[in-house]
């Protein structure tokens, strides 16, 4: 099929090389061919490729998404991948890959939280899937609030065994990840007793089904939860353990230690027991960028090949992409997902880097980064949802199939606001920590690390420093604007929170009454810590692109700087860090910047080089030919393979004959 020319214009008439662009987003040109052999072995592979999965039923794409899983697996050993393959190649087939939790749960917990003679004996076993486990943490009564979760480990000393058992509904499993019918094994997090005396959420390995037959063991009740809105193949389940009893080497021991006559002993970092969660909040930001760059692309490209309705009377009819309302649905979403590229690298960085530490038994870097890995899985998955559901809007109707590709990657990008940490918690944890900051501040000492700007003290009356034109495209004084409105909205909670405890509230209680301006502020430290990532980007990774490509890396930013203003005017408003004739310039600006990329959309989408068959939408095809693809997807759906369904003789049949009124 030819290559649509509305699209091969968008090509021909931008100002920079896509590829160039790929190869800063990769690292280098080694690493673009590198990954593209890669994609190309899953992406061609037909147990991996998920063209048809639309129109599968519930157990045949469960089916699918086991033998995917496992093909994974053949892939990695036939070719030799190193661990970052092994993770693009999941992060590709993440909402169809059964067991994707073993993968990305059970087997990192057991890494961090399991001492060296338990690395010896279940790492193999879990590695080689000998085993298949999930990360049971979460309870039909609690999820977020940890301390409260209520099935039972207690310590049985004369067998030296752990009781384990749900004493009632409310302490049931409810949620883990591939528990339904797919998991041989658990990491289980329970509270442990001893003596009656309550040692807080510890791991435990536990076996659930019998290896050879996978019936559930005695005392183990197991099954799914049922139906859910997108992730139908991860199958979320519920479990009730009725005094299981396991042996005390089954308690993971790295951070906490149960002796054989009882003794209880802690060491490591109070929290050392939820590090399994912060790297899956690392994972989740890599997602946010994957699902939006699949989102940008497919609708940047389908944008530029739809024609409707007429910009100037009587004129050809114009591609949607030429309405500067389009363009705002558009554009942004490609700026935000160059940004996220760029902190998601950052923070892959950085959670290496800390994790040696931790490893090492150095914990001084946990709170700053637990700050970040929550605020930025928080922020990354609220602004990718939002984003892709304007996305989808994009499409008219068209974004209502579940062929465009959008719909899936929308669908399950939706529960990334809710898993790993509900968003609103997570905002509350970051706030705990600007608190923190804030009175380090207050008594003159130096803030260190993300915060560190909150050294600088805001002067009043205060001036944006935007004075001449050209400082409105200058992203390092956008982002003074972006620290001061932080670090105001920052003193205005805490002023607040100190307002209410004067009064005579409990700090618990001035806490509830200050969280809305708590997350606020949060949200405003997040959206910062993005912007400087995306800054930091332009002169380390994007520094050696050729003049052209980096004048549109750099537009980008500045686009997406400018357009954060707008979207939070409110805020910088309200703090004074801009006023009203400098609200004025910054949208004009904004929008003057949205016209000067709208002519590079499609190259720069191009650039995150997705391949059709990752890609899997009719409408975002490399070729442009979104009409053809459509009509081939409708020709393929099972139900138009038949022209007359058995539903006609069964019913239609009968009413069209006036035989409905009697009994069917
Ligand atoms: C390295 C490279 C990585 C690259 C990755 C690339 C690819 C990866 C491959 C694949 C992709 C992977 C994933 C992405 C895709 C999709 C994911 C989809 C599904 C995933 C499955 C989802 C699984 C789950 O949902 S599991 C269950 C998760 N549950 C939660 O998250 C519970 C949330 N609740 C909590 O975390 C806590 O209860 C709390 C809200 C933090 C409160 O805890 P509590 O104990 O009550 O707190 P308390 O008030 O006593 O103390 C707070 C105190 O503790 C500090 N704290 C809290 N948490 C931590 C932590 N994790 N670390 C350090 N410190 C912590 C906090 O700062 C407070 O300190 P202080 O008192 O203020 O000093
Ligand atoms: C698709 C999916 C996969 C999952 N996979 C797993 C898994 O593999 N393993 C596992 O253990 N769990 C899993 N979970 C569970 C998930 O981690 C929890 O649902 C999540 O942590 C939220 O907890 P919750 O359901 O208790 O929400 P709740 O805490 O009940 O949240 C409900 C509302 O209460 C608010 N709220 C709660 N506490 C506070 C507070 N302190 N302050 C302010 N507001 C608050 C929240 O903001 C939210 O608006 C999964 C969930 C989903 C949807």
């Amino acid at each position: 099929m030819s290559v649509n020319p509305d699209i091969q214009v968008e090509r021909d008439t931008a100002t920079f090389r896509s590829i160039d662009v790929t190869h800063m987003l990769d690292g280098s040109p080694e690493a673009t061919n590198q990954r593209r052999i890669r994609q190309k072995q899953i992406g061609d592979d037909p147990q991996i490729n998920r063209r048809n999965i639309i129109f599968m039923s519930h157990e045949e794409r469960y089916e699918a998404a086991i033998a995917r899983g496992l093909r994974i697996e053949q892939l990695k050993a036939e070719h030799d991948w190193d661990i970052m393959d092994e993770n693009n190649a999941i992060m590709w087939c993440f909402s169809d890959i059964a067991m994707f939790v073993h993968k990305v749960m059970f087997i990192p917990a057991i890494e961090r939280l399991g001492n060296k003679e338990q690395h010896d004996k279940w790492l193999p076993l879990a590695i080689d899937h000998k085993i298949l486990g999930t990360y049971a943490q979460t309870e039909l009564g609690h999820g977020t609030f940890l301390r409260g979760l209520e099935m039972e480990a207690r310590y049985d000393k004369s067998t030296e065994e752990f009781v384990i058992s749900t004493p009632k509904h409310s302490s049931m499993k409810w949620w883990p990840g591939s528990l339904g019918h797919s998991s041989s094994h658990a990491v289980l997090l329970a509270t442990l007793y001893i003596d009656d005396q309550n040692c807080g959420m510890q791991p435990f390995i536990v076996q659930l089904r019998d290896l050879n037959t996978w019936k559930p063991l005695p005392g183990v009740e197991v099954g799914g939860i049922g139906p859910k809105m997108a992730l139908a193949t991860t199958d979320n389940g519920f479990l009730v353990l009725n005094n299981v009893r396991i042996p005390r080497d089954q308690m993971l021991m790295k951070y906490a230690q149960v002796s054989k006559d009882g003794k209880f002993t802690k060491s490591g970092a109070a929290k050392a027991n939820y590090s399994t969660m912060m790297l899956v909040r690392v994972g989740i930001a890599h997602s946010c960028y994957f699902s939006l760059a699949v989102g940008a692309t497919i609708v940047t490209r389908y944008s530029a090949v739809r024609r409707q309705g007429e910009i100037k009377p009587g004129a050809p009819e114009v591609k949607i992409l030429d309405y500067q309302t389009q363009q705002l649905k558009v554009i942004p979403s490609i700026a935000t997902a160059y940004a996220f590229h760029f902190c998601k690298e950052h923070l892959k960085w950085y959670y290496i880097e800390t994790f040696q530490q931790i490893q090492q038994n150095d914990f001084s870097g946990l709170p700053e980064i637990h700050c970040v890995t929550s605020g930025l899985k928080a922020y990354m998955s609220d602004i990718a949802t939002a984003q892709l559901e304007t996305l989808r809007r994009a499409c008219g109707g068209n974004g209502y199939l579940l062929s465009n590709g959008i719909t899936n990657t929308y669908i399950q990008t939706l529960a990334l606001p809710t898993v790993e940490g509900e968003n609103t918690v997570l905002y509350l944890q970051v706030a705990r920590y600007l608190m923190k900051c804030l009175k380090v501040a207050a008594t003159g000492e130096a803030v260190k690390g993300s915060l560190s700007y909150m050294n600088e003290k805001i002067k009043t009356p205060y001036t944006s420093g935007l004075v001449t034109r050209e400082d409105y495209s200058n992203v390092k004084k956008l982002l003074k604007l972006y620290q001061n409105m932080t670090v105001r909205l920052t003193q205005k909670a805490g002023d607040h929170l100190n307002k209410l405890h004067v009064s005579g509230q409990p700090k618990y209680e001035a806490w509830n009454n200050t969280s809305v301006q708590l997350v606020n502020a949060a949200k405003a430290y997040c959206q910062t810590y993005v912007l400087g990532m995306n800054i930091e980007g332009l002169s380390t990774q994007a520094v050696d692109l050729p003049g052209d490509a980096l004048e549109v890396i750099h537009q980008l930013c500045v686009f997406y700087a400018l357009h954060g203003i707008t979207e939070q005017s409110g805020n910088f408003l309200e703090t004074g860090c801009i006023n009203i004739t400098e609200l004025h310039i910054i949208q004009q600006e904004a929008q003057e910047m949205m016209a000067k990329i709208r002519k590079n959309a499609v190259a720069l989408v191009d650039a995150f080089d997705i391949p059709d068959n990752l890609l899997n939408s009719t409408l975002g095809c490399y070729d442009g030919n979104a009409y053809q693809h459509l009509y081939d997807s409708a020709k393929s759906d099972p139900m138009n393979q038949k022209q007359v369904l058995p539903a006609f003789e069964k019913y239609i049949k009968p009413m069209l004959q006036g035989k409905h009124t009697s009994k069917l």
